[in-house]
């Protein structure tokens, strides 16, 4: 039988699933900060993770509109704002297109989907779903990933100008951002759920809500592996590299 934690035993459980399940321990993260992926590697990955960008703000439509708070949802449109940006050209997105820029890709290819593994569009999309047909708390403790990301994006920052010529701060300034957007995020989404998990069941709800997000990141990364770095079996129509350094 489970019983009721502390919001803090809470917490610190919630921390555990980072530091067993977050995306930072994959070997293609490792591969990426410490400059052992090739150009063509570098590329899959950003054209890839695309989707991931241009999806968030949609999975945060939804939480938004399921949120009766008015308090809640001036929070939380914030995000959208931050991806979206008030204007064309401003916003997470389109710092991702100007990293995509960087990297050499056409802009109407990435933005096609067309190089898209399958992997990444049914793993995002999985998330997308999960926030719509999970409770609001599960669908909040899914975004508590944002816990852990300053800590892999200040590792990749500096791995990544280290380690490749073809990036710059620049292009990497999509990043720059996070830093100050995530952990601010983070902090209303753990302390919704802290306040807002009441029952052993609704914390264990959360903390599964957790791994299913680090699950979202870790397929991802699993498809580039095995599409770019081994065994290199890419999806028939998927991004191909073309040229390498
Ligand atoms: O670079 C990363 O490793 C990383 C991780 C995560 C995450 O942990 O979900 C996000 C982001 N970046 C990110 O840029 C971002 O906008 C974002 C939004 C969310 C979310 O679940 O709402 N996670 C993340």
């Amino acid at each position: 039988m489970t019983t009721l934690m502390t919001p803090d035993e809470l917490e610190a459980r919630l921390r555990d699933v980072g530091r067993r399940r977050y995306h930072n321990l994959h070997p293609f993260h490792r591969l990426l900060h410490d400059g052992k992926l090739d150009f063509g590697q570098v590329q899959a990955w950003a054209l890839n993770r695309y989707y991931y960008q241009a999806m968030i703000p949609v999975k945060d439509s939804s939480i938004l509109a399921r949120m009766e708070e008015a308090e809640l949802r001036r929070v939380w449109r914030q995000r959208i704002i931050d991806h979206d940006g008030d204007h064309d050209g401003e916003g997470g997105i389109a710092r991702w297109l100007t990293l995509t820029d960087g990297l050499g890709l056409d802009r109407e290819y990435v933005t096609s989907l067309r190089g898209l593994l399958p992997a990444t569009r049914f793993a995002v999309d999985a998330y997308v779903h999960f926030v719509r047909e999970k409770s609001l708390l599960e669908a909040i403790a899914s975004s508590l990933t944002e816990m852990f990301s300053p800590g892999i994006i200040g590792e990749r920052v500096a791995g990544m100008l280290k380690n490749y010529d073809f990036v710059s701060e620049q292009t990497l300034a999509y990043f720059e951002k996070r830093l100050t957007q995530a952990p601010r995020d983070a902090d209303f989404a753990l302390d919704y759920v802290k306040k807002n998990a009441r029952t052993p069941e609704q914390q264990e709800a959360a903390i599964r809500a957790l791994e299913f997000k680090c699950n979202v990141l870790w397929v991802q990364l699993d498809a580039l592996y095995f599409a770019y770095v081994d065994p290199k079996m890419a999806y028939p129509g998927a991004f191909a590299p073309k040229e390498t350094r």
